[in-house]
């Protein structure tokens, strides 16, 4: 049985609004939503938090699972006395929403996913890629990362700005998290997903490719599926304006 950590959370909106949990890719906090929280938060409770080993969250040691991911959001929900809540992430965050919609379906009212896989090997890369940030520190995975988070042409400060949210990321925390994509595996866990679900890909996106968001949506009964053009991985924070308007509609549908 995993051990949660009660992670760093932060709300925007109305306090008796209908709730909206929106959980952060591997490398990133909360202020990846920083684009989503203007549009949200008018009808919305937005509960943002930064994953375990992210941001301002505790840092456990040791490898991560999926399961600890998941029973950390329910802490919170369970922390701030949200029964149920419409549930967003992206990529990590993304296979943290599927296994909350799974596993506890009963806490989740919609489900919108974002450059996601329910399985994204070679394993070895993760294990390579938390050796790499070990050894190295953050900062020497930053480059890369953002090389695949957002197209080439996008604004270099901003380029900036996520190399170095990357970089404050903890080592070991990052280490730990990129466990535990090595070791999950969502395939079987889709179709026990009852919440109307939106998947989102990046059209341009090398990591989570647009197949892995698709082959979601085939898995789960009656989920929609939309690509944005002009967007890599982090599509939310390249295309703010196109993702919100995603986002809205699939929670007020
Ligand atoms: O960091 C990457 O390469 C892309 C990614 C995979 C899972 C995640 O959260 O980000």
């Amino acid at each position: 049985m995993s051990v949660t950590v009660a992670v760093h959370h932060r709300e925007d909106g109305p306090a008796d609004a209908p709730a909206v949990l929106l959980i952060n890719s591997l490398g990133a906090d909360l202020s990846m939503w920083e684009p989503q929280v203007a549009a949200l938060s008018e009808r919305f409770r937005v509960i943002r938090y930064d994953a375990r080993g992210h941001g301002r969250s505790p840092v456990p040691p040791g490898r991560y699972a999926l399961d600890d991911l998941g029973r950390d959001a329910l802490d919170l929900l369970d922390r701030l006395g949200v029964a149920r809540a419409h549930v967003c992430g992206l990529s990590l965050g993304g296979m943290t929403a599927m296994w909350l919609a799974a596993h506890a379906a009963e806490r989740v009212d919609r489900l919108v996913l974002f450059c996601t896989s329910a399985l994204l090997g070679p394993p070895e890369a993760w294990a390579e890629r938390a050796a790499t940030v070990r050894s190295g520190g953050t900062g020497a995975v930053a480059d890369t990362v953002v090389s695949r988070w957002v197209t080439a042409g996008f604004p270099e400060a901003q380029k900036q700005h996520l190399r170095e949210m990357i970089a404050a990321t903890d080592p070991i925390g990052y280490a730990g998290a990129c466990a535990a994509i090595e070791g999950m595996d969502l395939r079987d866990d889709l179709r026990r997903i009852t919440a109307p679900t939106l998947v989102v890909a990046g059209a341009d996106d090398p990591a989570t490719p647009p197949g892995h968001g698709r082959a979601i949506a085939a898995a789960i009964a009656g989920a929609r599926f939309e690509v944005l053009a002009d967007a890599a991985h982090l599509a939310t924070f390249e295309q703010a304006e196109a993702a919100n308007r995603l986002i809205l509609e699939a929670l007020d549908g």
